[in-house]
């Protein structure tokens, strides 16, 4: 750990700010500083400026995950990791990300926008909201930020010299226990409705799904083919009703398209389950449910579009133009979101670090049929991705395995 390393206060994030950034507030301004990291990991501090309402947020990595606390002692590189990776999707996708005003590796704190009038997305989708350029802005996001960062575009070696900056190992083996491994068994970490108990022992009974989630667990552990965000779910999404922020980069590293884009869809998939479990007039909840599908076919095919456009106009490797492969490489990352979906959808319901959109369904009795369907989704996307042939297959599939029991 750095020698000058130590978590900040409340306080000390406004000294902070004033030394480092002394342009960005009046040197008189009273500031007032509030800790309102609400994630599993790590501090985040807002630091406002009372008069004219200025504002920024100070990210600061914990020696340890913040959900478990020091019993489990986690890397500090990773708020380099989410610096750069901002750094990076800003340019790429101006606009979608935070801007980074300030980065300081020995404090593992980063410096950047607030988008505190925008709200996070699962909070969003849990209230039933609809957001009109959600979609749009997300194919945008994933399409700009996986095709400019892949061997598609970049030299090989500038992109070797990439993968070796976003190395990321300790944070990529959190995924690989928590999202490909514990699930599957009886392990330690697992925290799950009792309700539901002889459903996931069914899981860990599964043959065919354990050999099919240990395929795509050595995808996710060997495929680098582009710099990932590596955590693209409702949480690490900022929206209004015309913008969108992704946020939270810190898993990023060289990896398989399909785990952005299937870690999206696994959570409008999420919440299609949950929706099944309200008690809310069931019209409104049917046409919310369908909403959410209409999403995630606009995400998969306005993703898809740009990723032709930007193939197009920018592939220039002969053998990348070679006839079909193309087509062959659009719909192999379609089936590896598909089976990404499915595995980050079990974990939500089997494993550590539960998500609010099924936790917070009272009582355990209607919050246990919304499980069990996404346990079906999730099993099924994994089984069966290899005959989706379209986004369609996947809503379809979906729509099916979420149907009442
Ligand atoms: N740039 C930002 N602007 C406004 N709020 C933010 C910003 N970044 C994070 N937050 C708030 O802090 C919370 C935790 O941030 P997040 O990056 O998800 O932390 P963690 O890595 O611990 O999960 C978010 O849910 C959001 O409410
Ligand atoms: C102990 S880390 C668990 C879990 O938390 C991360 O999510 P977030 O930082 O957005 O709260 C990530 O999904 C990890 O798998």
């Amino acid at each position: 750990m750095p020698s000058a390393y130590h978590p900040l206060t409340e306080e000390e994030a406004v000294q902070y700010v004033r030394s480092k950034l002394p342009g960005f507030f009046p040197s008189d301004a009273q500031l007032f500083s509030r800790e309102i990291g609400d994630g599993n990991l790590n501090l985040v501090f807002r630091v406002v400026d009372a008069s004219t309402g200025r504002s920024l947020i100070l990210k600061q990595a914990l020696p340890y995950a913040r959900v478990v606390g020091e019993s489990w002692p986690l890397t500090l590189d990773r708020a380099r990791i989410e610096s750069e990776a901002l750094k990076v999707q800003g340019k790429l996708a101006p606009g979608l990300v935070p801007r980074v005003y300030h980065s300081d590796e020995d404090l593992a704190l980063t410096v950047m926008e607030d988008c505190s009038d925008h709200i996070i997305l699962r909070k969003g989708l849990i209230a039933r909201k609809r957001y009109p350029r959600l979609a749009e802005h997300m194919a945008e996001f994933l399409a700009r930020t996986l095709f400019f960062t892949s061997d598609l575009y970049l030299s090989p070696e500038e992109k070797k010299a990439r993968v070796r900056r976003f190395i990321n190992p300790e944070m990529c083996k959190i995924t690989e226990d928590l999202v490909f491994s514990h699930p599957y068994y009886d392990a330690d970490t697992n925290s799950f409705n009792p309700l539901i108990r002889e459903d996931v022992e069914a899981v860990w009974k599964d043959g065919d799904l354990r050999r099919e989630v240990a395929k795509l667990k050595e995808s996710f552990m060997t495929c680098g083919q582009a710099l990932i965000h590596g955590d693209l779910h409702t949480g690490s999404v900022m929206v209004t009703e015309q913008d969108t922020k992704v946020i939270d980069p810190e898993f990023a590293y060289y990896g398989p398209m399909g785990f952005d884009v299937g870690a999206f869809l696994a959570n409008l998939f999420l919440s299609y389950a949950s929706h099944e479990g309200q008690t809310a007039d069931s019209e409104e909840r049917a046409a919310y449910r369908q909403w959410l599908l209409r999403t995630a076919e606009d995400v998969w095919n306005g993703f898809l579009e740009r990723f032709c456009r930007l193939w197009d106009e920018h592939v220039k490797d002969e053998m990348w133009s070679a006839p079909g492969y193309r087509d062959a490489y659009i719909l192999r990352l379609l089936q590896d979101s598909a089976g990404f979906a499915g595995c980050k959808m079990m974990r939500r319901v089997i494993g550590l670090a539960p998500v609010a959109d099924l936790e917070t369904i009272e009582p355990p009795e209607v919050r246990a049929v919304a499980e069990r369907q996404a346990l079906r989704i999730g099993a099924q996307l994994v089984l069966r991705r290899g005959e989706m042939r379209c986004i369609g297959d996947i809503t379809e599939l979906v729509r099916r395995e979420g149907g009442a029991e």
